[in-house]
């Protein structure tokens, strides 16, 4: 017999999911790499390959320029880095979705999961900027309460820090929330800050097996979410 105790949605039922973006919601590999290739091509240097940028994102935007740097020659110091940053922002923000795209059942499930009247939010590394254009561009920005990027706050993911300003935000406690996310800083972030359950996509960038993490569960897609959480739209 279950012992309902052990259930954290008895104890605190579910009032909001917080998401991941990239990996998640949002393939968003290919713009990362044309972009990414835009800059290279302006210092002269070779592409990189959708694999390698995949490889690359999880962490920030600064982080993967550096990668990208890194793999195509390096850089000469911390000042070329962020110059090379600052363009790739330029670049990268002025059109972030020509060649991104919501995965499977995205639209449809926020959708049914807003309807059923839980409170949405994003918690991602990608910056602020890209990331308010992107959800726009790909019609989703409406259905998120609130959204916090990798430069919201002093630490990003695998901090619990951006993820606990999320929940904040949208006023609910860690108990009452479940993040849902791709990769192994989502599962760090979201256990750090105490929400009752961490669910994984089996899609995405993780560049560790899934298996291995500390998740409550990995999604056959993202369309099982409602049935994961037993809510249902009316
Ligand atoms: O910007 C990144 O590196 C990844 O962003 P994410 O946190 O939405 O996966
Ligand atoms: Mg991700």
């Amino acid at each position: 017999m279950t012992d309902p105790a052990a259930d954290s949605s008895i104890r605190h039922p579910i009032r909001a999911v917080a998401f991941d973006l990239d990996g998640t919601l949002v393939d968003s590999a290919a713009d990362l790499m044309h972009a990414s290739n835009a800059l290279l091509a302006e210092l002269g240097r070779p592409p990189v390959d959708l694999p390698a940028v995949r490889s690359f994102i999880g962490d920030g935007a600064p982080k993967l320029v550096e990668r990208v740097l890194a793999a195509t020659g390096g850089v000469a110091d911390a000042e070329e880095g962020a110059r090379c940053l600052r363009r790739f922002l330029a670049i990268y923000e002025a059109d972030p979705s020509a060649h991104s795209a919501l995965y499977p059942g995205v639209a449809e499930t926020l959708e049914a999961l807003a309807k059923a009247g839980l409170r949405l939010g994003v918690c991602t590394n990608k910056p602020m900027g890209a990331t308010m254009r992107l959800l726009e561009d790909l019609g989703i920005a409406g259905v998120f309460a609130a959204v916090v990027g990798g430069d919201s706050y002093p630490t990003r993911k695998p901090s619990a820090e951006p993820v606990l300003g999320l929940l904040e935000r949208l006023d609910v406690s860690p108990g009452e929330a479940v993040f849902v996310g791709d990769n192994e800083h989502d599962v760090a972030a979201a256990r750090a800050a105490g929400v009752a359950r961490v669910l994984l996509v089996p899609y995405g960038y993780a560049r560790v097996p899934l298996d291995g993490l500390p998740h409550d569960g990995i999604l056959g897609g993202f369309a099982d979410l409602p049935e994961r959480l037993s809510c249902r739209a009316p």
